[in-house]
């Protein structure tokens, strides 16, 4: 299972949770976010990532954009050193579709903000493009990192035909729970392993991945 942890801002922070055991990290391009990081500030965090020592790849560098241009994308892509996009606002399934072939090395993660369980019927409009879908919860004044959770049950029939991350208000108290209602490809934290907005808490982010691997243990995968 993939594990994002999201919003990271330091370099030795996202060092540090690489080391830890997480797949993805995930960086905020959204300007009124307050765990917003430049470009610069992105590639200053990825050139000091350490090389997985099995595979001797990167951990998947995520930047998270809400309604950005695709010419925007496109230039923090390049400058920051990401290999996947997490689309966060109101893009069509088109706009992912552009996305796509303008970064075909670039994993296209479309995010729906599921206010209803009505609104997991949009997920199938991007199944063919997008490469991955992510689950957050709605908040009405706050685009992501809210800490809100999804009502864990309701999504027990989703069962999407691509890969897909369970994120909103996840954190390593809750996990065990979550996980044993859903079978995510990946899990995405953020407001859940930090000590504010944007400072990542290591001794949480350090319990997350025990608990998960107790999670393993007991065979809820
Ligand atoms: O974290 C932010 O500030 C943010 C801003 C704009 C769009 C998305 C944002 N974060 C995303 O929110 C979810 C989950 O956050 P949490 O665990 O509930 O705090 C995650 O996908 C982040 O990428």
């Amino acid at each position: 299972m993939r594990v994002k942890i999201c919003g990271i801002t330091k370099p030795d922070q996202g060092r540090a949770i690489a080391e830890l055991g997480a797949t993805s990290l995930g960086f905020i391009c959204v300007p009124v976010s307050p765990r917003y990081v430049s470009a610069d500030q992105i590639r200053q965090v990825v050139e000091q990532l350490p090389l997985n020592p099995q595979t001797g790849h990167l951990v998947d560098r995520i930047g998270v954009f809400a309604n950005a241009t695709l010419a925007e994308i496109s230039q923090v892509v390049a400058i920051a050193g990401l290999n996947a996009v997490q689309l966060h606002g109101a893009e069509t399934p088109e706009f992912c579709a552009q996305v796509r072939e303008t970064l075909p090395d670039t994993e296209v993660i479309k995010a729906l903000r599921i206010k209803t369980a009505a609104a997991l019927q949009e997920a199938a409009a991007y199944y063919s493009h997008v490469h991955t879908l992510l689950l957050d919860a709605y908040h009405p004044g706050m685009l992501g990192g809210t800490g809100v959770t999804l009502d864990w049950q309701s999504l027990q029939q989703f069962a999407p035909a691509c890969p897909w991350f369970l994120a909103g208000g996840l954190n390593p108290d809750n996990i065990i729970q979550a996980l044993a209602q859903l079978q995510p490809d990946g899990i995405d934290l953020s407001s859940g392993v930090e000590r504010s907005p944007g400072d990542k808490d290591l001794a949480q982010v350090a319990q997350l991945f025990h608990q998960l691997q107790q999670t393993q243990k007991i065979g809820v995968s």
